[in-house]
């Protein structure tokens, strides 16, 4: 579990995380998401361990991460600019990787050549950035991380990449319980991946939600009565948003599917239909409600 508690970061004088608490269950996926210069990277940097907080903890299994070589053992953090050295190959990065981590597992490595299909003795300098991106994530998988950080992760992939590379996460989080931090500014992007969504906002975390919670409890509703809404409709739900389209009430509404819809039904409508959001309409209206425009703090 990768626990971050009341955590700020300054550079001089600009204070880029400010007072940041939550938290990473083992063997979940957790969705770091923000407009650029939110303090994505910034965090991130922290959790691996290169960047020392000014302020709070930062802990991995209760260990402090900062300049704790086990703990880093264990983890590897992929950053959006990737970094090999200079005019090597594949395999000779593979021999770094299998000296620095002590979960190596020499047969995945091998196997992946099915799934990533370059030559290993290629020299990682001449690759496209997809290819690079994929070389990464190759010897990432074969380095066997019991936490894995990934800012930006899928940019630059195929979609048929990106899929192979989420599988395997998908993967390594059921059968090893890894633990993963991705980072994005599209939210489409982490909506089937991520178990929980943080958003940051000039530093601060803004909102914070389990994914699962989230869907289940706030519905798009579309309704119409004989004559006008009645009164007690609308006053005895929680709504959060509402417009008329012609004579069709469209509300969006939280709370339990069935009671939504035993309440609806009680007010006899002519026409009713509950549709579920998307992860972005949630949050445009999650957001809404505590002051922020999502399109000013994603994408
Ligand atoms: N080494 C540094 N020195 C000074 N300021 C920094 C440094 N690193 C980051 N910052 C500042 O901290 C803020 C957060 O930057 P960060 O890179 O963490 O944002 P981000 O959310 O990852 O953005 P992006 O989506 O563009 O990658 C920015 O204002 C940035 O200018």
């Amino acid at each position: 579990m990768i626990q971050i508690h009341d955590v700020s970061k300054r550079f001089g004088e600009f204070e880029a995380i400010k007072d940041v608490t939550f938290f990473v269950p083992k063997g979940s996926i957790y969705g770091l998401l923000g407009s650029n210069g939110a303090g994505k990277t910034t965090l991130m940097k922290m959790m691996a361990g290169i960047y020392k907080q000014n302020k709070g903890t930062i802990t991995i299994d209760g260990e402090p991460i900062f300049e704790n070589i086990k703990q880093k053992e264990r983890m590897i953090f992929l950053p959006d600019t990737l970094y090999f050295f200079p005019n090597t190959t594949i395999r000779q990065m593979a021999d770094f990787y299998r000296h620095i981590y002590p979960k190596w597992n020499e047969e995945r490595f091998y196997k992946m050549q099915e799934l990533f299909p370059i030559n290993m003795n290629q020299k990682i300098h001449r690759m496209s950035k997809g290819m690079q991106r994929q070389v990464a994530f190759w010897l990432t998988f074969s380095a066997m991380p019991d936490v894995l950080i990934l800012d930006e992760p899928l940019d630059g992939l195929d979609a048929v990449m990106r899929q192979k590379v989420k599988n395997i996460l998908f993967q390594d989080v059921a059968e090893r319980e890894m633990t993963v931090v991705i980072s994005s500014h599209n939210l489409f992007e982490v909506e089937d991946l991520c178990d929980r969504i943080g958003i940051l906002h000039n530093g601060s975390i803004i909102i914070e939600k389990e994914l699962d919670n989230l869907k289940t409890n706030i519905h798009k509703v579309q309704v119409a009565f004989h004559g006008q809404t009645p009164s007690s409709f609308l006053k005895q739900m929680d709504v959060v948003y509402q417009e008329y389209r012609g004579s069709v009430l469209l509300c969006i509404v939280r709370g339990k599917e069935e009671q939504i819809i035993a309440h609806i039904q009680k007010h006899e409508p002519i026409l009713f239909d509950l549709l579920p959001l998307t992860l972005e309409e949630i949050f445009i209206y999650e957001m809404g409600e505590k002051g922020y425009d999502i399109e000013n703090i994603l994408v």
